[in-house]
């Protein structure tokens, strides 16, 4: 297990980095998200039950099963425009014979969409058709035999799949699912987690936090991810700092969620600290993996198993939970819902100043971006919860590295927050 608590040699040091001890915690490279996550995709069961929801609840819900069409569209062969029916064999040898009136029983004028009658076959657009003042209709050339006609079952076949499984259902899924006289669609139920924030400075919303205390606001930020990915999720009320307490919480909320989100309390010195959250989840499951890849936050971030669910550590300082809970939360969902839940296209784009990257793990700060006329330049913002880095940035630095200085002027990997016309309607003003 790749658990630093484990480890036999580990000091105390409350900084972490290039102290002469050389314990495991430095020895040992982190472990990558992706690498963490295959630990705990191993280890944990990710399923949910099928539900049928009316189409009308259904709009980016994600489907468990294929969906198939309940009747033919059209339902009969029809006329394609307005115009006259005819019978194609009858009409090719009036031609041959010179004639180009029909009288008329030869013809039937219909509107578009008016069921084909027998024994005609085929439809001619008005436009090409002269009425004679004693009723019978004069052509000017052979029509192709089934011209004007809309064959039953074109648009959709009865039968014909119409959306397939692990398809997150759009606007205009919706409608040709109606079309298709399909009503309720098979779903995956909505994963739902059940958040804890731990810590005993946390106040509640809309409370002024006195000396010492925080807002409790990171639950807002992961149940906001949450939703946006397609899941459900509430709030627990807040855990103080013990482990008994957190060991409460955590089986109180356990039985009605399909996975479980903690919240701080997870600093790399434990319970000598006052940090208790791994702590909790070790008495009472496994800890999969903890002190992850990339920063901010990944040192403190912690995957485990509960009564064979997944539990998931988040690093309590806002930046940290941002940063980790982008990388992590949708991994998980898209895990759940079998289709991809966060889609973010990534740009390359010139560093604006040198950056650092962590000392034992890469860097994925939230960054903002200039448009020039060179392309992308990737500008800093005030790193910490200032509303320069929750409102004003617009991209994810992307550095696997560790402890690597990225120079001025460099390429670097940006994954983009918004699609390209908001990225360059904020652009930032770089001095
Ligand atoms: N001895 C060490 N201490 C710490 C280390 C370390 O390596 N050695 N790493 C630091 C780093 S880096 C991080 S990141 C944090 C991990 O912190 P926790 O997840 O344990 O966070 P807490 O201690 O519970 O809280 C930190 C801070 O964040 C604010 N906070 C907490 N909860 C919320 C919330 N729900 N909403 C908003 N803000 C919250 C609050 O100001 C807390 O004081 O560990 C460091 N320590
Ligand atoms: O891991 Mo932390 O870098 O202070 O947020």
């Amino acid at each position: 297990m790749e658990n630093h608590q484990q480890d036999k040699i580990i000091c105390s040091s409350a900084t972490c980095t290039g102290c002469a001890t050389r314990c495991h915690r430095q020895q040992k490279a982190p472990l990558s998200r992706d690498e963490a996550l295959t630990i705990l995709f191993e280890r944990v069961r990710f399923d949910l039950a099928k539900e049928f929801v009316p189409l009308s609840q259904a709009l980016g819900r994600v489907t468990a099963e294929p969906t198939y069409a309940a009747f033919s569209v059209p339902p009969a062969d029809t006329a394609q425009h307005d115009g006259i029916m005819v019978n194609w064999e009858e009409v090719k040898e009036l031609l041959a014979g010179g004639c180009r009136v029909l009288s008329e029983n030869q013809f039937r004028l219909r509107v578009m969409g008016s069921v084909l009658e027998e024994p005609f076959d085929t439809v001619i657009p008005l436009e090409q058709v002269s009425h004679l003042a004693d009723g019978r209709a004069e052509i000017r050339a052979l029509p192709y035999q089934g011209q004007g006609i809309g064959r039953a079952g074109a648009s959709i076949r009865e039968g014909e799949r119409v959306v397939p499984a692990n398809y997150r259902l759009t606007p205009a899924n919706l409608a040709i699912l109606r079309f298709a006289g399909v009503e309720r669609v098979p779903v995956w139920k909505k994963p739902k987690a059940a958040v804890i924030p731990v810590g005993g400075d946390l106040v509640g919303p809309g409370c002024r936090p006195g000396p010492g205390q925080v807002v409790e606001a990171d639950s807002i930020l992961v149940e906001g991810i949450l939703r946006e990915c397609g899941g459900e999720a509430w709030t627990e009320p807040v855990a103080g700092d013990s482990e008994e307490l957190i060991c409460q919480a955590i089986l109180r909320a356990l039985p009605h969620c399909d996975f479980l989100i903690l919240i701080g309390g997870l600093g790399r010195s434990g319970a000598k600290y006052g940090d208790y959250t791994a702590q909790a989840v070790e008495k009472l499951g496994r800890i999969l993996a903890q002190g992850m890849g990339f920063g901010p936050g990944g040192k403190a971030m912690l995957l485990g198993e509960i009564q064979e669910k997944c539990v998931v550590g988040i690093p309590a300082p806002p930046h940290a939970a941002l940063t980790q809970s982008e990388q992590y939360l949708p991994a998980i969902m898209e895990r759940f819902l079998h289709c991809p839940c966060y889609e973010r296209p990534e740009i390359k784009a010139r560093l604006h100043t040198d950056y650092q990257s962590g000392v034992r793990s890469g860097y994925h700060p939230h960054v903002a971006l200039s448009w020039t006329e060179e392309g992308y330049e990737i500008v800093p913002v005030r790193m910490g919860d200032t509303v320069d880095c929750f409102v004003n940035a617009t991209g994810i630095l992307i550095e696997e590295a560790e402890d690597r200085l990225m120079k001025k002027g460099e390429p670097a990997t940006v994954q983009l927050l918004w699609g390209e016309k908001t990225v360059r309607r904020r652009s930032r003003q770089s001095d």
